[in-house]
Parts: C-alpha cells; structure tokens; sequence
C-alpha cells in the first residue's frame, strides 16, 4: 500500500523521440469488479489480463477475508472461486483498503445488505475522502456505519440484516457511488433503482449483466434509470480484462508533447463512458490514431497511435465531458502546457475529493514549472506557453496520488529543465510498470530528486 513506505523521489529529464510500443496494464475499474463480482457469484470465475497494482491486490486481499478463494496463477491470470450473494463471512480483521477509493466503496456496497459487521481503513488519502456519499445511500438498505467526522476512514459498517430495495437518485456524478448502491442491491430483496443525471462509467453494469443479473438500463428525462433484480444466483464468468485508458493515456500525452515521437498503445478499451481524453485530444489538435477498432468482451478496443503534434492549440473541454475522462485531467493540463492557447476546464468539483485536491496539485506544480494556473471551486485553466517554452525546473509533491506523480514525470519529458517529484512510490496503485515502460519507449525517469 502506498504512503506506508519510504518516500520514492524521481525526476524525469527532457529527452529525444519516444518510440515503440506501449503495453499498459490490466483496466483499474474493470479489475475490482471482476475481483468483487467473481467473490459474489457461484462457483470459479477466470480472469486473464489483470491489472497487478496495489489497488487492486488490496481488493483480492479483502475478498479472501470475506471467504472467496483468490488465487494468482502468474502473468495476470487469477481465479476466484465465489461464495455467492449473501454468502459474505464477517472479517477477522480491519480491511485495509490502501489509496483506493473504488476498492473501499466497492466493497462497502457489496458487503452492505449481508449481516456482518466490517471495519475499513486506508491510507492518509483515503482517509481523508468522503464516505458519506455512499453511507447515505447505504442507510436506506438499513446498513449502519460509524466513522470518523465528516464521514472519514476509519469507518465501521454493520451489514442490514433485513435489507429492502432502494431507489437512489445519485447526488454527484460518480461510478463507485452507483455501483456501491447496485452492489447493494444483489442481496435485497425486489429491485433497486439508480437514477444517474450525469452517464459515469458503466462497468458495473455491463458486468453484473454478464455475471447474468436481470440489469436494465433506460435514459430517461431523469436521466440514466438502472434497474437490478435483487438476489440472483451469479453464474461465474471468463473474463479478459481490457488495457486501461486512464494509463494509456500517459504514453499517448508523452508522445504529443516529446519532438519526433511515434507511440503505439495497443488494445485499449474504449469504451465512451472512458474515452474522453482521447476526443478532448484530437480536439487540441493531437495526431492521434484509433487503428484495428474492434470489440472484445462486449467493449470497445483500439490500438491507438500517438505522434508528435506541433500545433496543439487549448480549447473549451465541454464540461459534460468530464465524467467520461475524470482522471485524465492531470495529463491532459501537462498537454495544455504545451499547447498554444488557454485550456479551460469546467464543471470538475470532483477533482477536488480524489486520492488528492488534483486541481490543487496540478495547479501548484504547473506554476513551479512556470505555468499561469487559475482555478475556482470547481474550474480551472491552464495557459499553454507552446512548445519548447515551458520552463521546468521544479520539484512538485505528489501528494500520495498516482496521477500528480505520473503527469509531472510526463511534462518533464518535454520542458527546458528536468522536473522533479518528491514521491512516485504512489504511482504502484495503478500502473506498476510505469518507469520500464516509459523508459523502453526512450523517457529518462530516474529514481532521485537531483
Ligand atoms: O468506479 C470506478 O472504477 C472509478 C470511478 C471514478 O471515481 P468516482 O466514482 O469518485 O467519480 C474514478 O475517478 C476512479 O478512478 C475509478
Ligand atoms: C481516482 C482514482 O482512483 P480511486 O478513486 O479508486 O482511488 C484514480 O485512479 O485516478
């Protein structure tokens, strides 16, 4: 788990073309609910492809602690032999979530409607991030939770032992609240309604469908109406977990901004509820390729190409967007540094509640690098001073948050003087890999802070 270690300074040096390609790990998303859905079903599910970060193996450690069999047979093929909805085992001890706030409310809303008491915890960021946004909901199943003030880790949940079906309308845009009431929803009784205005990723959804859930999904005036038939027995599945956009997207951005790249990232998931970075690019100008467009699992894949584009321009990211590449905005502010033109990105109060206030950090470390930075509660723009002109030079806090680590390891790639990041070891959570394959691709990455 990350922020338990010893702080892991990097600095990353301008450098020529990068070139090559770019194999991402496992979907982050895709890889909890495989974990979670396989705990919840009957019998052995296989997955291949996924994603080996701590996020995720800290997901595989609380399912074992809720009596699912996980077992890692090597090169990213595991299986989990399920104990079926309700069939939840109350924990002997805290499940420590680390940095993850999907694994975290996840599993809150799976283990919600099954009468067990669980305690969670995580590390500094995570227990600085709101749980009430899934508390609340989980209220009206009848589950309890005690918690830090203000809706913080350490947090204890006691499971309803008679849980009724719920109707929610989604107060903010967010996959992990949705999911955490649809998880919910397996074991009550009748059917729980989600109402989401604003469309978030829909993993979930398309998961529980396949796992064969009776799972309808309509849009509406209200907006999208979900609709889950309570305690079906979930038949185990074969799953192949696609390559994650959210990481892909670092090589793609690095490949924009370094002079003479030429980067393919093959077999990303491009599923539109992800996808946003990559319109928001070609938009900017990028010259950014979707090759062999295929689907596979019942998502959409690509192979994207990445070149150098000298004449990216900044533009009005449409707030609507915003759900659909919500982790993407640290990278894509490294590109807008690099762009001609303002960037301004609206409607992203969300940015401020993730592993850390990102609009923060970015804004922060982009401004140390010799960037203007102007934000607002839930807004900001970023000046783009245009290729060859961004300063650099600076050393940036990551703030225990995997994005800010990797975005400020991305601009250094391209800026006058390295830039420098006090801590990558968060950069584990998601993408492991992340220096061999930057560095294969022809990035200078070092681990120290000179
Ligand atoms: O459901 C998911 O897998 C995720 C949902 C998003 O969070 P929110 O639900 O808080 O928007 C996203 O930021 C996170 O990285 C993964
Ligand atoms: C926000 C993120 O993850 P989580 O909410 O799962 O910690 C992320 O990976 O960018």
């Amino acid at each position: 788990m990350s922020g338990h270690g010893t702080p892991i300074p990097m600095t990353s040096r301008p450098c020529g073309p990068l070139q090559g390609t770019a194999r991402v790990p496992g979907d982050k998303s895709i890889s909890h609910r495989a974990l979670i859905l396989g705990a919840l079903a009957v019998g052995r599910t296989e997955i291949t492809g996924l994603l080996e970060g701590e996020d995720v193996l800290d997901t595989a450690k609380a399912m074992r602690a809720f009596g699912a069999t996980v077992t890692n047979h090597g090169d990213g093929a595991w299986s989990v032999q399920g104990v079926g909805v309700g069939g939840f085992g109350e924990p002997d001890q805290v499940i420590d979530c680390g940095n993850s706030g999907t694994g975290v409310r996840l599993i809150m809303g799976a283990m919600a409607t099954t009468p067990i008491t669980v305690t969670f915890t995580g590390d500094a960021s995570l227990n600085g991030r709101p749980m009430g946004r899934v508390t609340d909901p989980l209220a009206l199943f009848g589950t309890q939770a005690v918690g830090r003030e203000g809706g913080r880790l350490p947090m204890t949940l006691v499971g309803a032992v008679d849980p009724v079906p719920v109707r929610y309308v989604v107060p903010v845009p967010s996959a992990q609240v949705k999911s955490a009431v649809l998880l919910a929803g397996l074991n009550a009784p009748g059917e729980t309604i989600v109402i989401e205005k604003e469309a978030t990723r829909d993993h979930t959804e398309r998961m529980l469908a396949g796992f064969g859930a009776n799972v309808d999904v309509v849009e509406t005036d209200e907006g999208r109406v979900i609709t889950l038939q309570g305690q079906p027995e979930l038949q185990p599945q074969t799953i192949a977990v696609p390559r994650d956009p959210s990481s892909a997207a670092f090589p793609v951005c690095a490949a924009l901004i370094v002079p003479g790249s030429d980067v393919l990232v093959p077999n990303i998931g491009l599923n539109p509820t992800r996808a946003g970075l990559f319109t928001t690019l070609r938009e900017m100008g990028a010259d950014l390729e979707y090759e062999n467009m295929r689907e596979e699992g019942g998502e959409p894949v690509a192979d994207l190409r990445a070149r150098y584009s000298p004449d990216l321009k900044g533009i009005a990211v449409p707030p609507e967007r915003a759900a659909s590449m919500i982790d993407e905005y640290p990278v894509l502010s490294v590109v807008a540094a690099f762009a001609e033109g303002v960037t301004d990105m609206q409607g992203v109060k969300e940015l401020r509640v993730k592993e850390s206030d990102r609009i923060d950090a970015m804004a922060k470390g982009l401004r140390a690098a010799g960037l203007t930075v102007d934000e607002g509660p839930d807004w900001w723009k970023v000046t783009g001073l245009g290729h060859g002109n961004v300063p650099g030079g600076a050393t940036v806090e990551s703030q225990l948050d995997h994005r800010i680590a990797m975005s400020f390891m991305i601009l250094g790639m391209a800026t006058q003087k390295p830039v420098s990041v006090d801590d990558g070891s968060p950069i584990a959570t998601s993408f492991p890999i992340f220096e061999t394959l930057m560095a294969d691709l022809g990035a200078q990455i070092v681990r120290s802070n000179t």
